[in-house]
């Protein structure tokens, strides 16, 4: 069965396809193309496994396919892997309607797709999202990035794919830490503002966690619906796709603050999801059951749920870099009630509440 979630954004509508198999029929793919002609971005690691396949039936269809293979991680979301990129397409004379096609997890499709928006001033790019986060989250949105020594993701564009064709099936080869990091997105949906969604996952996450692919068809199907919303109703992000930044803004802090790649994406945002929560509490939304609940369904995913000690001033310190920050002040997401979140701001006793509660102890 083929899960079609349409992304509704005026100049540049899309279609997310979701199934088991969909690397094994790439048609919807070569019909985009605007010419038979595409360059392949993936990292070691994802290339063994799935870009012969990819390769040998876009060049049955007579498409023409360059591979570039970038070193794995999040380290290497960096300029000079983009310019890896960047030589490689001018190297082989890739031309403007040459098609870019993301292989791979978020590292992957963010860096394609910035690479995609700036080659020749924009190219077509499409996502073939690897992981369990880039098929609920990354390869949906068209936020594209590299990350800077002082903070996350800091240079990029908006630019939407054309496709996004998420395999369920190449998740059965994804390690379960690199899973458990996708989950802490699946439950960022289901905190925002879907809680009949995170109702159903405190129903069924250890058979999600044991890959019940029915439950994970279900739940990335969700997830791209409600991210689907969010982005086609906000596509730039002056308002409520904000939202979509839950436990990011500790989450990036930690991130950048232990060194890329250290903790993963999903952990960080999952313990940045616990520090929000905290802070909620501290701002009287929140009961410490709430909290409570938001604890026991991260560590059902096996997600870290307590930050490291960073210190307070180095937590304020890069959270300052965040790109919420308006005017010198710093927007949180916060959430009114479990399901309901919204763009607020901190005082410092609610910050440092929080960091005490959801923080190693630094002794
Ligand atoms: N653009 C967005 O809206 C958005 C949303 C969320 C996260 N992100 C970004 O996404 C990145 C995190 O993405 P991620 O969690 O996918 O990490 P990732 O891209 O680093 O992939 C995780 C690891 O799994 C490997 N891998 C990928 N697919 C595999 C497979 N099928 N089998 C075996 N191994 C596989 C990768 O090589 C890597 O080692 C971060 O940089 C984050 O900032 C972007
Ligand atoms: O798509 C969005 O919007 C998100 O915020 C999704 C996040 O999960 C993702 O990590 C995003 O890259 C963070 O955005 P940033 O603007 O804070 O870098
Ligand atoms: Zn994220």
């Amino acid at each position: 069965m083929i899960r079609n979630v349409h992304v509704d954004i005026d100049h540049a509508p899309y279609s997310i396809l979701i199934g088991e198999g969909l690397l094994q029929s790439v048609e919807p793919l070569i019909a985009l193309l605007a010419q038979k002609r595409v360059a392949i971005v993936t990292n070691e690691t994802i290339a063994p496994l799935y870009l012969a396949g990819l390769v040998a039936q876009l060049e049955a269809a007579g498409v023409e396919c360059q591979s570039i293979i970038l070193p794995d991680g999040e380290k290497y979301k960096t300029w000079d892997s983009l310019n890896l990129i960047f030589d490689a397409l001018l190297t082989a004379r890739a031309e403007r309607k040459t098609t870019l096609v993301a292989l791979g997890g978020g590292v992957i499709g963010d860096m394609t797709g910035f690479a995609a928006a700036v080659y020749q001033r924009g190219v077509p790019f499409i996502q073939i999202p690897t992981t369990l986060l880039a098929q609920v989250d990354s390869s949906v949105g068209g936020k594209t990035a590299i990350n800077h020594p002082l903070g996350k993701n800091m240079l990029g564009a908006f630019y939407q794919p054309k496709l996004v064709l998420a395999d369920l099936s190449t998740l059965s080869t994804l390690p379960q830490r690199e899973f458990s990091a996708g989950m802490a997105e699946v439950i960022k949906y289901g905190l925002i503002d879907d809680l009949e969604f995170l109702v159903w996952l405190e129903e069924n996450m250890d058979a999600l966690m044991a890959r019940d692919v029915d439950l994970i068809a279900y739940a990335v199907e969700r997830c791209c619906q409600n991210k689907a919303r969010i982005v086609a109703a906000d596509e730039k992000e002056t308002g409520q796709r904000a939202l979509l930044n839950l436990g990011h803004t500790f989450g990036h802090a930690i991130e950048a603050g232990l060194g890329y790649g250290v903790w993963l994406h999903g952990e960080a945002v999952a313990a940045g999801m616990v520090l929000a929560a905290h802070a909620s509490r501290a701002l009287g939304h929140l009961q410490a059951a709430d909290v409570d609940r938001v604890i026991n369904l991260l560590q059902r995913a096996g997600l870290p749920v307590v930050s490291p000690a960073l210190g307070g001033e180095r937590y304020k310190a890069l959270m300052a870099q965040d790109k919420k920050v308006d005017a010198g002040r710093i927007k949180f997401i916060l959430l009114r009630q479990l399901g309901e979140a919204y763009i607020g701001e901190l005082p410092e006793i609610a910050i440092d509440t929080a960091l005490l509660a959801g923080c190693e102890s630094s002794k």
